[in-house]
């Protein structure tokens, strides 16, 4: 049996699967967690990369490997190919006035739309980059080469250190603010503009099913991917399939056969990694939601699943404006939570509960008629991520998505989809690999999603 590896080093941890490359099947798996923080040294997820491959029994079988990862962080490196600071993930808002300020020096945002696909916010790689221009100099100016987190694990597997071999995907470049997913070319005026005149060097973009080059064990490392193209490329998500995860992040995305252009810059023009595009809505607020309103509760989830479902639609009247890490669409990064409509007879930790998964799932419907909105046809939701585990999102989530939702069997989407690229890499086709799936269903409750709606667009309109 031929045997191909994907890893998912996201947000909270590194997981890996090995597979059979023929078909998919899972035959060994591991994870390892990463540091909390929106701040994290590379070799944090090296060490956690290196932990979860032994705990899955190490690749002396293993005949290809690919790297998908949490996008956009900056990961800047001098000549000699050391970090030069720690990287700031996707989720470090200090960026958002350096990404106020590249958005007016542009032109504004439509100029960014029309330019790249995407229109910078604290999460956009060329906003940290700006961020760090200006407040560590000393820092920007040691930085020789940028790249995201999947592109330094892929270099490092192959055990180099010489940036020039650095590489990259087009589905992670595309989320740089500096590569457009249309064009399929970096546009260096604007990595200027970002790094105020440096120009650091960049990964070469490699196709979907290309070679990043081999380890020293000669294992085939594949190009790699952004985490979300990964899922979707797991998933084997069609035109008309809208992925909706719920990772740290809460994000929607669907596959296109063209290039997004929203100059309201919420819906982002990525790319796939199938050389198609990826009109992709991101939330700050995922899965993390879940776990601050059990805790608060002082239940486990399984207790928190419980408490949800036994109330009943509306939450007696709550709702929950889940911005607890500030807001990246809509764009609020110093946004709060909100939770309204207590009396007292309505608080009760089961209806706080219910609001919480209610108001996680509402923000994702928002970012669905986002996507919606630039004339993609969504015909069914397919929900994964580690909070599409919890009992009371697979309950809640259909009546919210309007009566029915598909999840895929339980698995590791994301690093799934890596191991697709890998077999992809190692035989120059990309399998097809069984993904089994079960609809859910429940009574539909746009009033729900109506509330929310009006309550989160005066929350917004109020925010900071
Ligand atoms: N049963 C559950 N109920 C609610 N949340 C869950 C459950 N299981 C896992 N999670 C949450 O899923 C998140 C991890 O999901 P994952 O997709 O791995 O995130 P990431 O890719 O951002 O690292 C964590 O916030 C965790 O608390
Ligand atoms: O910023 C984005 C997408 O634009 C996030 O989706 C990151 O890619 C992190 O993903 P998770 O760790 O939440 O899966």
């Amino acid at each position: 049996m031929t045997l191909v590896a994907g890893i998912d080093s996201s947000t909270q941890s590194c997981k890996v699967v090995i597979c059979d490359a023929d078909t998919g099947a899972v035959i060994r798996s591991a994870s390892a967690p990463h540091p909390p923080g929106t701040e994290v040294h590379p070799d944090r997820w090296w060490d956690a990369l290196g932990t979860a491959v032994t705990a899955a029994g190490g690749f002396d079988d293993v005949s290809a490997v690919s790297v998908a990862g949490q996008q956009h962080g900056m990961v800047c490196l001098d000549d000699s190919g050391r970090v030069a600071r720690d990287a700031l993930l996707w989720n470090d808002v200090r960026s958002a006035l350096s990404a106020a300020d590249l958005v007016d020096e542009l032109g504004g945002p439509g100029a960014w739309a029309e330019a790249v696909g995407v229109v910078p916010v604290a999460a956009i790689t060329a906003a940290k980059l700006r961020w760090l221009a200006d407040n560590e100099p000393g820092n920007a100016d040691a930085t020789a080469a940028v790249c995201l987190p999947h592109d330094w694990l892929t270099w490092r597997l192959r055990g180099s250190t010489d940036i020039a071999e650095l590489t990259t995907d087009r589905s992670d470049a595309s989320g740089t603010g500096y590569f457009g997913a249309a064009s399929g070319e970096y546009h260096d005026d604007l990595l200027e503009l970002a790094f105020r005149g440096r120009r650091p060097g960049l990964p070469v973009v490699l196709g979907p099913g290309d070679r990043a080059g081999t380890t020293s064990t000669d294992v085939v490392v594949g190009a790699g991917a952004g985490d979300n193209a990964a899922a979707a490329l797991g998933l084997h998500a069609r035109r008309g399939d809208a992925v909706v995860s719920l990772g740290t992040s809460g994000v929607v995305c669907a596959v296109s056969d063209t290039a997004p252009c929203d100059a309201a810059g919420l819906v982002a023009g990525f790319a796939d990694a199938t050389g198609r595009h990826l009109p992709l809505v991101c939330t700050l607020n995922g899965a993390p939601v879940l776990a601050s309103t059990a805790k608060m509760l002082g239940v486990d989830f399984d207790e928190f699943a419980r408490l949800a479902i036994s109330a009943d639609p509306g939450a007696g009247g709550l709702t929950m404006v889940p911005w607890f890490a500030g807001e990246r669409s809509p764009n609020l990064p110093d946004a709060t939570g909100t939770l309204t409509g207590i009396t007292a007879g309505n608080l009760s930790p089961a209806t706080i509960a219910r609001a919480a998964v209610e108001g996680l799932i509402a923000s994702l419907v928002y970012c669905r008629e986002k996507i919606e909105e630039q004339g993609e046809r969504v015909e069914r939701v397919l929900l994964t991520g580690g909070g599409a585990k919890s009992a009371a999102v697979r309950a809640i989530a259909p009546a919210l998505f309007g009566g029915e939702v598909e999840i895929p069997a339980d698995g590791e989407h994301v690093a799934l989809g890596a191991a697709r690229q890998a077999a992809w890499a190692l035989t120059g086709e990309l399998p097809e690999w069984d993904v089994p799936r079960e609809t859910l269903t429940a009574t539909a409750t746009p009033e729900v999603y109506e509330r929310y709606r009006e309550i989160a667009d005066a929350v917004a309109a109020s925010a900071p």
